[in-house]
């Protein structure tokens, strides 16, 4: 394109090129969104920051066509351990345990091969124009469109470019946040830590805990695993930065191989990349401004021990993604995408604080204060770790008082099943809609006409658990991840959403009718027409 063109519009203009963006060019372009994405730099960020998917994430992953790649690029979590200076058990979590995604709580992933997938991936779709060199330089808006202008690095060509939404997942410096005027809050959190990577030669097996947090106020220590690339299982140490070291001393590769000399040597391992961090947690008070809105780290910094950072990015582009497809089709109105933060921000705002509080457990350099941790978590008295999140607002079924009813805003379960002939995980078999889930064929017996016309008229499907699947709508729970859910929730029946998650619940078949009348009133709300087919 040269100067005088008239502005290309496409239907999304995403800002920066990290996995948010990438993922979320992949969930727009497979329903036939057109996306130009702008990154400033040409080459993909070298050094691996996250390390970790969960379930959740695992399961979007495979939905939107990555299911075959993922086991290559991923390995199952160990359960995650936190030690006191003499390795006595403070806290475990269990990221090894069975999920209700299927598999394990957490997977490891190596950031760039994973991301390297991702790009795969992206590349795959015409729809999408990645332009990497192109730094924006300056975002704005009209009732019309949204545009950015931006500039060829290389030879300082400018070009300005209109879509129908821009998201910005820009970073923590973000622009785009700048320009929608959001204020970041500061929750508060800040620690600076070295985080270094190391590839063990191979044929090489290092004695080190699985993933560990050595809370030792000696010298705060995480111990990880950093992924898989190829076969080969990388390791993950980060060193918290002590009171008297600059942070200078303590980037040096000679301290990082000092720090490191209790667990691997350089006649072990290669170290692949070592960089001080400084671990914060900021969460941005708006999310969207008209046509303009912000995802992963431009709205939401935090510490990385619960191993969500990107994950809540990841989140966000999902969230998003079945919301602009339906505007962007003209299938809902755009006031739908109020709800991306109304859902959002709640949600990454307690993962925030929870992987806060895990930060304040480890992030203990004074050895008084790590006994008094130490004794808290010994006596009990210690106050117990938030639980993680569900959607508590936003296109959800709620009371007068605008609470969640039932189930909603949990996650549903995900599980092998077979149906129509055929075995299968559940989201290939049946699709990715509006779906009400029923826990056996008595509740669809027990249903009335007018929610089952209803909920055809929304393109809401209806399946339901059975012992055999011969019938339309029934399916076999064959790793029996939907019954126990449901009996555990004690659910006649659920109702997901495209993301997965629950718009509402009913105890009873009777209790189906008002569900279906709400989703009814949300659907008028945002002038709903059809919900997603796949
Ligand atoms: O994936 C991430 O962002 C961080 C992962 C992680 C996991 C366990 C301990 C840490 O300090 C980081």
């Amino acid at each position: 394109m040269n100067l005088n063109d008239t502005p290309k519009l496409v239907d999304v203009l995403l800002v920066g090129y990290g996995p948010v963006s990438e993922i979320l060019a992949v969930m727009l372009a497979r329903r036939g969104h057109s996306v130009a994405v702008f990154e400033r730099w040409s080459e993909r960020y070298p050094l691996p920051r996250a390390v970790c998917i969960d379930h959740e994430i695992y399961r979007v992953l495979a939905a939107i066509g990555m299911r075959d790649q993922l086991p290559g690029v991923t390995h199952a979590a160990p359960p995650y351990r936190w030690f006191n200076a003499e390795w006595k058990e403070l806290l475990a979590i269990d990221w090894s345990k069975e999920s209700i995604s299927g598999g394990t709580e957490v997977n490891f992933v190596h950031q760039p091969t994973m991301e390297a997938m991702f790009d795969r991936q992206a590349r795959k779709y015409a729809e999408i124009d990645i332009n990497l060199g192109c730094e924006v330089l300056s975002v704005s808006q009209t009732s019309d469109y949204a545009e950015l202008t931006a500039r060829d690095v290389a030879s300082g060509e400018q070009r300005t470019v209109r879509g129908r939404y821009l998201i910005g997942a820009d970073g923590a410096n973000s622009l785009v946040r700048q320009a929608i005027g959001a204020v970041q809050e500061d929750r508060g959190f800040e620690a600076d830590w070295l985080v270094i990577d190391v590839l063990p030669h191979e044929g090489v097996t290092l004695d080190v805990p699985a993933a560990a947090q050595y809370c030792n106020p000696a010298r705060p220590t995480t111990i990880v695993p950093a992924g898989v690339s190829e076969g080969r299982y990388y390791r993950r140490w980060e060193f918290m930065r002590m009171p008297h070291e600059t942070r200078e001393e303590l980037e040096q590769e000679a301290t990082a191989w000092k720090l490191l000399s209790p667990w691997v040597t350089p006649e072990q391992g290669q170290m692949v990349r070592h960089k001080l961090y400084t671990f914060r947690s900021l969460i941005a008070d708006r999310w969207r401004n008209g046509r303009l809105l912000i995802a992963g780290d431009a709205a939401h910094v935090m510490p990385p021990f619960m191993g969500q950072g990107m994950c809540a990015g990841l989140r966000d582009a999902w969230n998003l993604s079945w919301k602009l497809d339906l505007i962007l089709k003209g299938e809902a109105d755009d006031a739908l995408l109020d709800t991306y933060q109304q859902e959002r921000r709640p949600h990454a705002s307690d993962v925030v604080d929870l992987s806060m509080y895990l930060g304040k457990v480890i992030c203990i350099p004074d050895a008084a204060a790590a006994a008094r941790r130490d004794q808290s978590f010994f006596d009990g008295s210690v106050t117990p770790p938030p639980a993680f999140p569900s959607l508590t607002q936003g296109m959800l079924h709620k009371d007068e008082q605008g609470r969640p009813l039932g189930a909603a805003g949990l996650l549903s379960p995900h599980g092998t099943i077979q149906r129509d002939g055929r075995s299968g995980r559940y989201d290939d078999l049946t699709g990715l809609g509006f779906t009400l889930v029923l826990r056996s064929a008595a509740v669809l017996d027990a249903m009335t006409p007018a929610s089952c016309v209803q909920l055809a008229q929304m393109g809401v499907r209806t399946v339901y658990l059975a012992e055999d699947a011969s019938a339309p709508g029934a399916f076999i729970d064959i790793d029996a991840k939907f019954g126990p859910y449901m009996d555990q929730h004690e659910l006649a029946a659920m109702l997901v959403r495209p993301d997965f998650y629950l718009y509402g619940s009913a105890a009873s078949a009777q209790q189906i009718a008002p569900l279906v009348t709400a989703l009814a009133a949300d659907y008028r709300q945002y002038a709903l027409k059809l919900a997603l087919t796949r």
